[in-house]
């Protein structure tokens, strides 16, 4: 290293990072999607009385709620406590998180008028999130803190459904029936996705996650020609910084060579595609991330570890590979199975 060049960061020889730049790793890293929050009585307990967006916005709270798993798992990288809408919130739309239901939008956009509840994130919208990233780094210190939001797509379809939706009618609709509209509202979320994720990684964060939760309702020829184009933005828009790009999405079996077209460094793979397959269709160049079945941690310690060893197996040959469930921690799962789970992962990948 020349004098002129910094140090690398104390994240930079992790487990979990080596694994994203595809270089020979000590274990197999963990880390679970929605590991903060959902399953930990210790996160129910400090959230008692605290609506979810307000428990994001308070610096001190998302900092114990990030650790909370790390502490209790030893899992190889924390994920920053907060939500998909949180950058939405910061600008002005009207939206809440219901319990047991999700987010839900007041007014929701459905006309070219609408896009006017769409402006600009600055850093000074979201100043909690760098305090919070600040507290993190150090008292993580070689553990690397993933960043996150959701792709353009994921967020159009709470902001044009108004809520959840299984169909994604109104949203899809939008897209197939006046695309200018669409490929506007799809841009002005990239900008705000990419003005997002770059708070996070100026604040500290070592990784980033572009969660596309629910591209897989999309047709491989309707993703690449509708959605791929913003979320391609997202990616160009923090590639300068060098920092690990992953690309996840539910149900995207047959979206996943596109998901790494789209500029991603890992490829999030969900339980229904096999890591060798899945590694087929991404094609050469991109590390792996996943996928045991959310489900099988609620049954027997010998099943977890049959259903384990199955997608160690599948991850052989892969470039690199970051064990994962192929999506979110289920809120009544037992903490002690993922527990078990990440040691597990640990002893039998150690080198
Ligand atoms: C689609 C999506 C959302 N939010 C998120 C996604 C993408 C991931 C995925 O596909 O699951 C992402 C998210 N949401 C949350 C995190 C925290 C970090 C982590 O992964 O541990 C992350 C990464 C906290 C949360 N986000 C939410 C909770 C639960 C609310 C609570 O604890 O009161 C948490 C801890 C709420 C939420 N927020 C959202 C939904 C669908 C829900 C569930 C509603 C419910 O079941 O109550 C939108």
């Amino acid at each position: 290293m020349s004098a002129l060049e910094t140090p690398p960061p104390a994240t930079y020889d992790s487990a979990f990072l080596k694994a994203c730049r595809r270089e020979p790793v000590p274990h197999t890293p963990v880390w679970f999607m929605r590991q903060a929050g959902r399953s930990l009585p210790e996160y129910r307990k400090v959230r008692e009385g605290i609506p979810m967006l307000e428990s994001c916005a308070r610096p001190e709270l998302v900092t114990e709620i990030t650790l909370q798993p790390v502490r209790r798992h030893n899992v190889d990288a924390a994920i920053y406590y907060s939500d998909i809408v949180v950058p939405l919130k910061a600008i002005g739309i009207d939206l809440d998180i219901k319990p047991g239901v999700g987010p839900v939008v007041e007014h929701p956009i459905r006309t070219r008028a609408d896009l006017a509840q769409l402006r600009d994130l600055t850093p000074e919208d979201v100043p909690y999130v760098t305090e919070a990233i600040g507290l993190l780094t150090r008292e993580l210190g070689s553990t690397p803190l993933i960043g996150f939001a959701g792709a353009p797509f994921t967020l159009a379809s709470y902001l044009v459904e108004g809520g959840p939706s299984r169909t994604y009618e109104n949203a899809k609709s939008m897209m197939y029936g006046d695309p200018e509209l669409w490929a506007d509202l799809l841009d002005r979320l990239a900008e705000i996705t990419a003005a997002f994720l770059k708070v996070q990684i100026e604040a500290g964060a070592s990784a980033v996650q572009l969660f596309d939760s629910w591209a897989g309702a999309l047709a491989p020829a309707d993703y690449r020609r509708s959605v791929l184009p913003a979320s391609a933005k997202v990616f160009q828009a923090v590639e300068g910084y060098g920092v690990p790009r992953i690309h996840f999405g539910v149900g995207t079996g047959e979206l996943l060579q596109l998901l790494g077209e789209a500029g991603a460094d890992v490829v999030g793979v969900d339980w229904r595609v096999p890591l060798d397959e899945a590694a087929r269709r991404v094609g050469p160049g991109k590390a792996l991330q996943g996928n045991l079945d959310p489900t099988v941690l609620f049954a027997s310690t010998a099943a977890v570890e049959a259903k384990t060893r199955e997608v160690l197996d599948s991850a052989r040959d892969l470039e690199g590979h970051v064990f994962n469930l192929g999506h979110g921690v289920m809120p009544s799962t037992d903490p002690d199975a993922l527990t078990r789970l990440v040691e597990y992962v640990h002893t039998q990948t150690a080198r």
